[in-house]
């Protein structure tokens, strides 16, 4: 989804939504410019690695004046693929999954959950919101349908690779995966994992050993 003649590293790709919601609020609130030192406050990431990060979009802040906001949402926007819509299906309809379709991705970018998914008699042919909840029997058919690119799985960790074995033979190019199961999938899928203990754990760790400033 990302362009492939620009080479950013993994680690700057994975800053690039952090970067473009704050300066999207930036540029709503009529600002022009930005310095490194602010988005390092706004953002949480230090200042040198911002500065490192921007240069590979061709950013060069200039002293006493910093980035311009303009230039770099139309970056961002590029580069994420913003004017194209991503189509997102949501697999597991249970407190995790019920949560994300309540929350409206489209605010923060042109992500879209079109479809959902659920074995549960009761919830098959409902609607959360706009999205329709399909049967499992459906899901190949749907996915086809709707040429869906992306698949969140939130459904119980033992039934995760059955599905993803079914998901990746059709258009599906990444998966997010938020149950605990370690999914093997061919290497032209990307998946990434959440793991909210390990992301618990971390932060727990850098509380520890890296204090705060304040502290
Ligand atoms: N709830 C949380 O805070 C949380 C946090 C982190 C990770 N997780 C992980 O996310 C996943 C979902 O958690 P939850 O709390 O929403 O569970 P849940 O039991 O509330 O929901 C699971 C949903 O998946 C459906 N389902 C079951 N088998 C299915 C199948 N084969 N195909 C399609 N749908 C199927 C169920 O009908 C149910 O609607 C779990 O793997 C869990 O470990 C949950």
């Amino acid at each position: 989804m990302t362009n492939e003649s620009l080479k950013i590293p993994q680690a700057t790709a994975k800053r690039l939504p952090l970067y473009y919601r704050f300066l999207k609020n930036l540029h709503a609130s009529g600002k022009q410019r930005v310095s490194s030192a602010e988005l390092s406050e706004a953002v949480k990431v230090d200042s040198a690695t911002i500065r490192r990060d921007f240069s590979y979009f061709g950013a060069l802040g200039k002293k006493g004046y910093g980035y311009n906001v303009n230039y770099l949402l139309s970056f961002f926007r590029k580069t994420l693929d913003q004017d194209e819509l991503t189509k997102v299906a949501l697999i597991g309809v249970g407190n995790l999954g019920t949560a994300f379709l309540h929350y409206n991705f489209l605010k923060n970018n042109n992500t879209k959950i079109e479809v959902a998914f659920d074995v549960d008699e009761g919830k098959v042919g409902t609607f959360i919101g706009d999205v329709p909840i399909y049967h499992m029997d459906d899901l190949e058919k749907v996915i086809a349908e709707q040429q869906i690119q992306v698949a969140i799985l939130t459904v119980p960790a033992l039934a995760a690779q059955p599905i993803a074995d079914r998901i990746v033979q059709g258009s599906v190019k990444g998966i997010l995966n938020f149950t605990p199961a370690r999914l093997s999938v061919p290497s032209s899928i990307r998946i990434h994992h959440i793991d909210l203990a390990v992301e618990l754990q971390s932060l727990i760790y850098f509380l520890k050993h890296y204090p705060t400033e304040e502290e």
